[in-house]
């Protein structure tokens, strides 16, 4: 809806209503041709002011009609009518003015905006471009590679940045609207000419043939087959290179194909799960609508190593007070160092001052006496945890919450460890901790719905996406990844390579396939892990017992790699080699080659063509299927928490929604018969072995994705 009123006995405000941030839905956008109508059709109306209800200017096309039949005036005939009217209008710009939003003021003839008001055009990140003239307005007022870069990237500016651009007109710390209004008293009756900037001529990039080859080169490196940033490529070549109506054309081409796109689909999908996952629930009953957080203003990381030092960056950084506690002398004094580059850089990113003085550092954990909350991320050993949650009860205030930075170790077992059980819960970040957007909170059966709720929150005010999970190996993410490695590996064992395999899954999307993201992680964290559950045997290299563990079979070969001291980039070799010890640039290893030919002929493998389906079948359904357990399990509420973590988390391909809604994609009908063909071939590979919840929902009508919640809750009901 759109609400008008006159002011100043000659201005008319339309203002868009439809909380929370305005949307163009079909009831606004009727809104606004109808009162735009009004406006310019009464004749004491000299000029228009355009905002949004709540402080909102527009968060652009109501994406929840996306999808549907979509009804209602479109939005390109109804910003040239605004554009080509004889009255002058203003937008009114406070809050965001996003996608359409920013779209239908670039339509207006003055901008004006509050100074802590957001602008872009993220449709990008939706799998689409700025179709309501987005792409030809923008580069005519700003220029091309301005407007080339904020909308290959959906990057938001500050109002501040908008106005250097020139974007907008004016900045204001005041009542927007009242300066909005008085602009557009003081323009009223003047010459709309120079206003329109449908009528300016684009100004072309020198070179623009070479400017567009390299523009489209870049974006398909980064986009890792997204369609969406080479469609807006395309499109800012027509503004740059036609008149503006053949521009409009293009824009609307290259938007049809997008719209109807399964990757537009899934980005449209993921954009709704990352807030779906923030309405939580556990499966014994607790919910984030009936959780009360507590506020934690104060609080303490324990252990300054990798992770410890981005989990102070990021806390520090979301405005708490923070207690640094590392207990080796030589960590301390790098950490303070590290910790302080980190601040340094994130500050001059955001604009602001670096927020040194909120963290002290401390050598013993005395001085964590009086924090709301504790983040240990010592290292992963349990009898070390355990001592350090004991120290904990004793020295915290009684109600302080104490978190794990864990990956997998057993969080109601450390919880047993401290005075309050309740008050604990795990707070599993990712590698580099002050930049990755994902939070895991695990929440233990003693954990309180309160500590949930408090470290979700906190995750939140951390810039983080913040997913709840259950207390189980390896949480959510790491659980999945397991199945996944081992299908790795099996596939080298069967005749593939380390490149053959990453080329598989890096053109499927992933930033990294499974080998170079091993060797970049260290192959050392896997091998302590395998060892501490019993996997490693030592002199087990030949043999049957070498590839069988409890009856199952099991691939050595990451072991074998790590007695010969190849942890990855680190020590310069792994299933690469590298330049260096922390060389960066994977290059393929003949030595590697050679000892798996040499593995293979010491147990009677003979190797065999792998192809890059097979890869993509038995990596990502073995993953997949993991993920169906863990929605039976209960450990995660919903398909949508999964996908969150693995886009999030695990780099997977955001233009595909994640894995559970990628099945769907793919049909769990047909995911179904490959696990099975693959589990007839590889018997003894449980991992491959279709779960009852696939089954299930497939014997249903392979129910979609936003229905398995129902369908879960319903089919535990009847166990
Ligand atoms: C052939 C067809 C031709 C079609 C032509 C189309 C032309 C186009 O140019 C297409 C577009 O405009 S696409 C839309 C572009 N806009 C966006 O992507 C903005 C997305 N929203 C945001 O960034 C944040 O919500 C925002 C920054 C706005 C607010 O963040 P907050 O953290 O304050 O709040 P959230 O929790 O994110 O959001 C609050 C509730 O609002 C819902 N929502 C947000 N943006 C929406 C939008 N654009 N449409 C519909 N719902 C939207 C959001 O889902 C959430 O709802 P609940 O989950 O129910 O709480
Ligand atoms: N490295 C990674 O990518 C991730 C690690 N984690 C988990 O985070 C935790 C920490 O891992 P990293 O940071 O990689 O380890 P790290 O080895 O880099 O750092 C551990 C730090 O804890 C310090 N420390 C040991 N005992 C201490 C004590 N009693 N009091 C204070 N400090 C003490 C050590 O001196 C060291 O600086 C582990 O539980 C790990 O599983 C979780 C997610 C990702």
């Amino acid at each position: 809806m759109a609400l008008f009123t006159l002011v100043s006995g000659s201005v008319g405000v339309v203002t868009l209503q439809n909380p929370p941030v305005n949307a163009l839905s079909a009831a606004v956008r009727h809104g606004i041709v109808d009162m735009m109508d009004k406006a310019l059709s009464e004749p004491e109306v000299k000029s228009v002011v355009i905002c949004g209800q709540n402080g909102r200017f527009c968060g652009g096309a109501d994406i929840k009609e996306f999808g549907k039949n979509m009804t209602g005036p479109p939005l390109v005939p109804m910003i040239h009518r605004i554009e080509s009217g004889a009255k002058p209008v203003v937008a009114a710009i406070e809050g965001i003015a996003l996608g359409g939003g920013l779209e239908l003021a670039l339509g207006c003839h003055y901008r004006i905006a509050h100074s802590k008001a957001r602008l872009g055009l993220p449709e990008v990140h939706l799998g689409l471009l700025p179709a309501a003239g987005g792409t030809q307005r923008l580069p005519r007022l700003i220029g091309v590679p301005a407007a080339l870069e904020l909308i290959t990237t959906g990057r938001y500016v500050t109002a501040a940045e908008a106005l250097r651009l020139g974007m907008v007109d004016e900045v204001t710390d005041g009542n927007t609207v009242d300066a909005a209004v008085k602009l557009a008293l003081s323009v009223a009756g003047k010459s709309l000419d120079a206003r329109r900037i449908s009528n300016y001529p684009c100004p072309q990039p020198p070179g623009l043939d070479r400017f567009f080859e390299t523009a489209m080169q870049q974006v398909r490196q980064s986009a890792r087959g997204a369609m969406a940033p080479v469609a807006c490529v395309q499109a800012l070549r027509a503004a740059a290179s036609q008149p503006y109506g053949e521009g409009m054309q293009r824009e609307k081409e290259l938007m049809d194909t997008l719209f109807h796109s399964g990757q537009a689909r899934a980005l449209q999908y993921f954009f709704f799960a990352q807030r779906a996952v923030g309405r939580w629930s556990t499966p014994s009953g607790s919910r984030w609508d009936s959780s009360k957080p507590r506020p934690v203003h104060k609080a303490a990381v324990v252990g300054l190593g990798t992770m410890g030092r981005g989990i102070t960056v990021a806390l520090a950084q979301a405005g708490l007070s923070v207690v640094a506690v590392e207990t080796h002398e030589k960590q301390l004094m790098e950490a303070r160092q590290a910790v302080s580059g980190m601040l340094e850089r994130g500050a001059k990113r955001r604009g602001v001052a670096p927020a040194y003085g909120k963290i002290s550092y401390s050598s013993d954990l005395l001085p964590v006496a009086d924090v709301d909350l504790v983040i240990e991320a010592v290292f992963e050993d349990m009898e070390l945890k355990r001592s350090i949650f004991e120290q904990l009860s004793e020295i915290c205030k009684p109600d302080t919450f104490l978190c794990t930075n864990t990956s997998g170790l057993d969080i109601d077992r450390l919880a047993s460890h401290a005075r309050n059980p309740e008050l604990v819960v795990g707070m599993h970040f990712f590698a580099p901790a002050h930049v990755m957007k994902l939070l895991e909170v695990v929440y233990g059966p003693r954990s309180s719905p309160q500590a949930v709720a408090t470290a979700m929150l906190l995750g939140r005010k951390m810039d983080k996406v913040s997913v709840a999970v259950g207390n189980c190996p390896g949480f959510v993410g790491n659980r999945m990844l397991k199945p996944y490695l081992e299908q790795a590996f099996f596939l080298l064992e069967e005749g593939a390579t380390p490149e053959l395999v990453d080329q598989a899954l890096e053109e499927f999307g992933f930033a990294m396939g499974v080998f170079r993201m091993s060797d970049l992680s260290g192959l050392d964290v896997g091998w302590r892990v395998r060892k501490a559950d019993g996997l490693v045997v030592a002199g087990a290299s030949t043999g049957p017992s070498a590839r069988s563990r409890r009856g199952f079979r099991y691939s050595p070969l990451g072991d074998l790699l790590c007695e010969r001291g190849r942890f990855g980039q680190k020590t310069g070799s792994g299933w690469y080699r590298y330049d260096k010890p922390g060389g960066r640039v994977a290059k393929s290893d003949p030595w590697l080659h050679g000892f798996l030919e040499q593995y293979r002929a010491d147990h009677g493998l003979a190797a065999r063509r792998v192809d890059q389906q097979e890869v993509l079948e038995r990596c990502l359904y073995a993953l997949i299927n993991e993920g169906f357990r863990i929605l039976e399990d209960g450990i995660a509420a919903g398909p949508e928490d999964i996908d969150v973590i693995y886009v999030l988390g695990y780099g997977w391909p955001r233009h595909r929604g994640g894995p559970m809604f990628y099945a769907t994609t793919v049909g769990l009908s047909e995911v179904l018969e490959r696990l099975e063909h693959h589990h007839r071939a590889h018997p003894d590979v449980p991992g491959l072995q279709p779960c009852r919840l696939l089954r299930k929902l497939v014997a249903s009508g392979s129910p979609p994705v936003h229905s398995w919640r129902e369908f879960i809750k319903k089919s535990r009901s009847h166990l």
